[in-house]
């Protein structure tokens, strides 16, 4: 479990975390979101201890980062692919972190399989291309077989196949009772991955929800109709839906269940030939969120 309290960060001026209060809880993975220089990494590093909080506490599985015995056996993390030395091989650059950890010799041949690198394991880091440098990011996050796992952004630089890999990877992690924090702007991806969000946005908190609940609240639902009456169904739809024509037959409507509408056409004996609901992409939620979060700060200002 990662607890965050009141966690705030001011580089100067710059108030990059603002207050931020959250829990990351075991056996799911949680997304986390924010528009770009929203505070994700700083957070994330105030996590690992590699910043220092200026209020405000950070902890996982109840101590600070800094008062872990053997950090990577309580949290594996992934920040930057290219903190490595470049000349030295994956094997030695993870057997000389096992050692600083008290983990055993043959963690660092697991992970290496874990992560498929085993075949390439005895060449130099600097010879690595950005996705096997992320693979090998993430056997070093895993070498202790921690509770708790942090990546940022751990889709850059990987190939489909590498992206779906990491997908499993996390799903199993968090099958397995772990508790995975995931940071990534790829929001198909994170759809397909995370089951609870928590999403930043100036530092601030704006939404710590299930992907569910979050995709509900965010975005309207849409019907598809198509019909060779769509002339006769649109008068029949009451004044507050939203209808938008997408050509002669296709109707999109916006504030009514399927089931009304096909109850309303029944009614008025129009003929439908396709009446779905559409799906709602996270993408389009976390548009519509932080476009009011714009919107509103643009309020706040003018009204001044
Ligand atoms: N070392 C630093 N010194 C000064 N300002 C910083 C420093 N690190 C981050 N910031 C500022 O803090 C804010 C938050 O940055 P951060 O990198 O945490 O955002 P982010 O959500 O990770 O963004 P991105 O999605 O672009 O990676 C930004 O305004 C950034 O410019």
């Amino acid at each position: 479990m990662i607890e965050v309290r009141g966690l705030t960060k001011r580089y100067g001026e710059v108030l990059a975390v603002d207050d931020l209060t959250f829990a990351v809880r075991p056996g799911e993975v949680t997304g986390f979101l924010g528009p770009n220089g929203a505070g994700k990494s700083t957070t994330l590093r105030m996590i690992l201890g590699l910043d220092a909080a200026s209020s405000g506490t950070a902890t996982v599985g109840g101590k600070p980062y800094p008062a872990q015995p053997a950090p990577l056996k309580a949290v594996g993390a992934l920040l930057d692919p290219g903190a490595v030395l470049p000349g030295r091989t994956a094997y030695h650059h993870l057997l000389a972190l096992a050692a600083g950890n008290g983990i055993p010799r043959n963690r660092v041949d697991e992970a290496l399989a874990e992560v498929g690198l085993e075949k390439v394991a005895r060449r130099r880091a600097g010879t690595y291309s950005l996705g096997m440098r992320q693979r090998l990011g993430i056997a070093a996050a895993l070498l202790g077989e921690p509770p708790v796992l942090v990546f940022d952004e751990p889709l850059n630089g990987l190939d489909p196949e590498g992206i779906v890999w990491i997908r499993s990877l996390m799903r199993k992690m968090a099958a397995d009772g772990r508790t995975v924090l995931m940071s990534s702007h790829l929001m198909s991806e994170m759809e397909l991955t995370a089951d609870h969000l928590i999403v930043i946005g100036r530092g601030k908190l704006i939404a710590d929800t299930t992907m569910k609940d979050f995709i509900e609240a965010h975005s309207e639902r849409e019907v598809l109709v198509r019909t060779p009456q769509a002339e006769t169904l649109r008068p029949l739809l009451p004044g507050g839906a939203g209808v938008r024509a997408e050509d002669n037959h296709t109707l999109v409507v916006t504030g009514l269940e399927a089931a009304e509408i096909g109850a309303l056409a029944a009614a008025g004996g129009v003929e439908l030939h396709e009446l779905s609901p559409r799906q709602v992409s996270l993408e389009k939620a976390f548009m519509n969120l932080t476009r009011d979060a714009v919107e509103y700060q643009a309020e706040r200002e003018t009204g001044r």
